[in-house]
């Protein structure tokens, strides 16, 4: 016991428990700062604080009234922040400070991405593959062939070998997983495009401005590596750049991005 606040002893236990709440509390806040959230947030902490002191008071109705709503604003929260709960775990899974604890988010697989994709160009194998990123691509997924095998350099070379039956169409990677080949894509429809591109480059072109997906071409022609990304492509990228680019789709901004995701929910 390190003192006491009138008869309450309190112990180091007792001040690493505050810090960590009130850490917790205070990123919460500066997450929903500004955002819809935060009226629903305020309001379940209202209802909290009102069925504690009943329940201190020994006020039996109120306190029965305060729990039941406390019980239904936590499922209401979770289901309607259902997106947004899910990016702030995925922002705490992919922080720094957590993938050097835990050694999660390990992103050795960027490398083995950036590699296969490089040998591919070598050999002027044509190659469509798509990084999901916030928004879902299970339509696309469903239109290809299931896969579920762990990101490597040998398997994306052989999903493009021209003699694979696999690589027609464009192959989805999920964070570290490669979960399907042979997908199509729709075609982009921007009349502005450059005529000289071929079917694959719409493709790549076509997925970028329907999702916020990165579209990684190979051109089987030139061997030259673009990207597509909000309907853009980006052309003629080097190994450093195509590495660039991966380690920012997979290594979120701290704070800006989180901000940006919940101001999305702003009325
Ligand atoms: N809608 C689509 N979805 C997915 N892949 C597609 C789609 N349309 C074409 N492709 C892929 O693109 C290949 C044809 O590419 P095409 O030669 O027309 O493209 P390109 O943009 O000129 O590229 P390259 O420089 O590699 O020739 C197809 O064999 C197929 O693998």
């Amino acid at each position: 016991m390190l003192f006491k606040i009138g008869f309450i002893p309190v112990t180091i236990i007792d001040l690493i428990d505050i810090a960590i709440v009130t850490t917790i509390f205070y990123q919460l806040y500066q997450f929903l700062k500004g955002s819809v959230a935060i009226r629903m947030f305020t309001g379940l902490l209202v209802i909290i604080v009102v069925s504690m002191v009943g329940e201190l008071l020994g006020m039996s109705a109120l306190t029965w009234i305060m729990s039941s709503l406390k019980t239904v604003w936590v499922l209401a929260f979770v289901i309607l922040f259902q997106p947004e709960l899910r990016r702030l775990l995925v922002f705490i899974g992919q922080s720094r400070l957590i993938r050097k604890i835990v050694k999660v988010g390990d992103l050795h697989f960027i490398d083995e991405i950036v590699q296969a994709v490089m040998e591919l160009s070598r050999k002027n194998f044509g190659a469509l593959i798509i990084i999901e990123r916030d928004m879902s691509l299970k339509s696309i997924i469903e239109t290809g062939i299931t896969l579920q095998a762990k990101v490597s350099k040998q398997l994306i070379s052989s999903v493009f070998n021209p003699r694979s039956p696999l690589h027609d169409g464009g192959l989805v990677i999920q964070n570290d997983i490669l979960v399907a080949a042979k997908t199509v894509l729709p075609l982009s429809q921007n009349p502005s495009l450059d005529p000289a591109l071929g079917m694959r480059h719409r493709a790549a072109i076509g997925l970028s401005e329907q999702t916020d997906a990165l579209i990684i071409v190979v051109s089987e022609e030139t061997g030259m590596i673009s990207y597509a990304e909000n309907g853009k492509l980006v052309r003629g990228l080097t190994e450093s750049m195509l590495r660039k680019k991966l380690n920012e789709v997979f290594t979120p901004k701290p704070q800006g991005k989180i901000t940006r995701f919940f101001s999305l929910s702003t009325d």
